[in-house]
């Protein structure tokens, strides 16, 4: 197999295209709202959700119904004309490679719009040479249209090969932005049991050991505690890995049951603390969630601003609330500290929350 070299890899794929990013930007997105544009209802709703939320996307692929589709594409592209974006990020997502809309989503987007939108979301991606296709296409698009920034690619995961593959996913194109976790179509193409759109199973559990009788048997009518574990945990680890390897950005993805938004916040909470930048929000009461567990907490940031503090030069070991302190969990404390500045760049309130802090001298 013929690979690029490096000096190569960082080459416009087509005469006229942009230069490709050497580095992803971390803007926050911490919800990346789905919307129809074919539904005008929902689409009326979009300019005034411009600042309240970091990415717009606007979706062309399932849950828009097949007679709706060419629709939804036109639908995107008016509204992406008529509406000034400021701080919040444009995505779309493009119907599927082996669909027979998205060479028209392609064609049609990239002209039109193509210097308003900041990433395509590519779905059900399974290897490199599908983002390898896109790369092409993108830049002979862009090339055409005169396009000055290149639009980036995120890779939904969300069939077992696409698992399997997740590395070379990543780093297949220097376009690639990020990934995002795909539960319903992973869960139907590697056959798990499950009828829901992410989240948990009641099924998937751990029991608490039975007390034993006298006889040394398990006590069987004994309650027992049960604790519900995370069916998407093996899956969001791998992504997480592979993008920091890559140096792009992993996602949680969809919550299905909108109603249940305790158990939404959970599952937004457990892909935040093991890496996820950001989740999905299928229906406005998740962006309020989103946007909260994105965000480090104030008793985060303040601990975390103690140990920047107490470490001085960032080497030895300190104690703090009978808690050692090092250079490793100074690390983890930068991470928290500069997320919140990112943060704080683009929402005020965040800001006016994380300025109220006291912060000891260093
Ligand atoms: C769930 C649904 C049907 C409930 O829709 P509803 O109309 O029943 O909800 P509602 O609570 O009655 O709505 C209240 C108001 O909010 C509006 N509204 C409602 N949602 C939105 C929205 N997103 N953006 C903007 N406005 C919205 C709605 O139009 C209504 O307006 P109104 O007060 O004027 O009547 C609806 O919210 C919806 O269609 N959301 C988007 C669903 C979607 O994009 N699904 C695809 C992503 S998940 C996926 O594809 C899986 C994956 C990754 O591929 C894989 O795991 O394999
Ligand atoms: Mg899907």
């Amino acid at each position: 197999m013929s690979h690029k070299s490096a000096k190569d890899f960082f080459r416009p794929l087509a005469v006229g295209a942009p230069a490709p990013l050497r580095e992803i930007p971390a803007r926050p997105s911490r919800a990346i709202h789905f919307f129809d544009p074919s539904n005008e209802k929902m689409a009326a709703k979009i300019p005034d959700m411009v600042g309240t939320v970091d990415v717009l996307l606007g979706n062309l692929e399932d849950a828009v119904k097949a007679d709706n589709k060419v629709a939804a594409r036109e639908g995107l592209v008016r509204i992406a004309q008529a509406t000034d974006f400021g701080p919040t990020q444009l995505w779309t997502r493009i119907n599927s490679l082996d669909s027979p809309w998205v060479l028209d989503d392609l064609t049609t987007l990239v002209p039109a719009i193509g210097e308003k939108l900041d990433v395509i979301m590519v779905p059900k991606v399974q290897e490199p040479a599908d983002i390898h296709y896109v790369d092409r296409i993108l830049a002979q698009l862009e090339a055409k249209a005169g396009i000055t920034k290149p639009i980036l690619i995120h890779a939904i995961l969300e069939t077992a090969r696409g698992v399997a593959n997740v590395e070379e996913i990543c780093g297949a194109s220097p376009r690639m932005q990020g990934l995002s976790l795909g539960p319903a179509d992973l869960a139907a193409d590697r056959k798990m049991k499950t009828t829901r759109v992410g989240g948990g199973h009641p099924g998937y559990l751990v029991r608490e050991d039975a007390p034993r009788g006298e006889d040394g048997l398990p006590d069987l009518d004994a309650k027992r505690a049960i604790f519900q574990q995370d069916l998407w945990h093996y899956t969001i680890a791998k992504m997480v890995d592979a993008c920091a390897t890559h140096g792009i950005y992993p996602y949680y993805g969809p919550f299905g049951d909108i109603k249940d938004t305790v158990a939404c916040e959970d599952q937004f909470r457990n892909a935040f603390l093991l890496g996820c930048v950001g989740t999905w929000s299928l229906h406005p009461v998740q962006i309020k969630i989103a946007n909260r567990v994105f965000s480090p907490s104030v008793e985060d940031i303040a601990h975390a601003r103690r140990v920047v503090a107490a470490m001085g030069d960032g080497t030895g070991a300190v104690m703090i609330d009978g808690k050692m302190e090092d250079d490793a969990s100074l690390k983890q404390c930068l991470v928290l500290v500069e997320l919140a500045e990112k943060l704080a760049e683009i929402d005020p309130d965040l800001k006016a929350t994380y300025d109220a802090i006291e912060t000891p001298e260093a």
